[in-house]
């Protein structure tokens, strides 16, 4: 099975240029990647360059830290889908988790979605911040509030994905929403364990070369 189709081949570095964005989408292109995960200014560019690729467009929402104004993320979320954007990856009230305020929890996601009505929001809950008793109930808030996708991480945030969360969200999931395991995933050994795992995306900066050590590996 050629993993491509599970992975948002990710560039959400601050720095990240139209040129390296443009790589990125040809990239995506060619290997046929699920989506590319990209900072909100270059949805527009690619949507443009993806045209008929098959390629989803995810861009960011209320990103990394999670704190801004709920108003805000909607805002996002609306100009992202007037650029272009087929998904949204959004950050929880991270502080709201924090108090176990949980309803403000749902209530962000919830507007999110309500202002993303055909297109899939995935949940970022940056689980290294919480406990897995935590993390479930968040899991549980959020596919509520009609989240299409748990996702385990930032990138940005103390830790990335985790083999333990992985099962935990795909338990709470269970098959019916997706799980999106990020941050910190930088091989195939990692990307096909958390597959197994449950997860149905990788979001992962390092792509291209999990792809090389899938195939040299199926190729042997
Ligand atoms: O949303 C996805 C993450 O930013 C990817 O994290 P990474 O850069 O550690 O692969």
């Amino acid at each position: 099975m050629n993993p491509a189709c599970h992975i948002d081949h990710t560039l959400l570095k601050p720095d990240a240029t139209h040129d390296q964005i443009r790589t990125l989408c040809e990239q995506a292109a060619e290997y046929q990647f699920a989506a590319v995960c990209i900072p909100p200014v270059y949805v527009a560019l690619a949507a443009e360059q993806l045209y008929g690729s098959g390629v989803e467009i995810a861009t960011v929402v209320g990103f990394p830290l999670g704190y801004c104004d709920p108003r805000t993320k909607v805002f996002e979320t609306r100009v992202a889908l007037e650029r272009g954007a087929t998904e949204i990856d959004m950050v929880i009230p991270l502080g709201a988790a924090r108090e176990n305020d949980f309803s403000r929890v749902g209530d962000e996601v919830a507007a999110v979605v309500e202002a993303a009505p055909n297109v899939p929001v995935k949940v970022i809950l940056e689980t290294a911040l919480f406990a897995p008793q935590i993390v479930k109930c968040l899991a549980e808030t959020v596919l509520e509030a009609g989240a299409a996708m748990l996702k385990t991480s930032t990138g940005f945030g103390p830790g990335g994905a985790t083999l333990e969360m992985v099962r935990l969200l795909a338990q709470v999931a269970d098959g019916h929403a997706g799980v999106k395991a990020a941050g910190g995933i930088r091989d195939w050994p990692t990307c096909s364990q958390y597959l197994r795992a449950g997860a149905t995306r990788i979001g992962t900066s390092n792509a291209l070369q999990i792809m090389a050590q899938w195939q040299s590996g199926t190729h042997r």
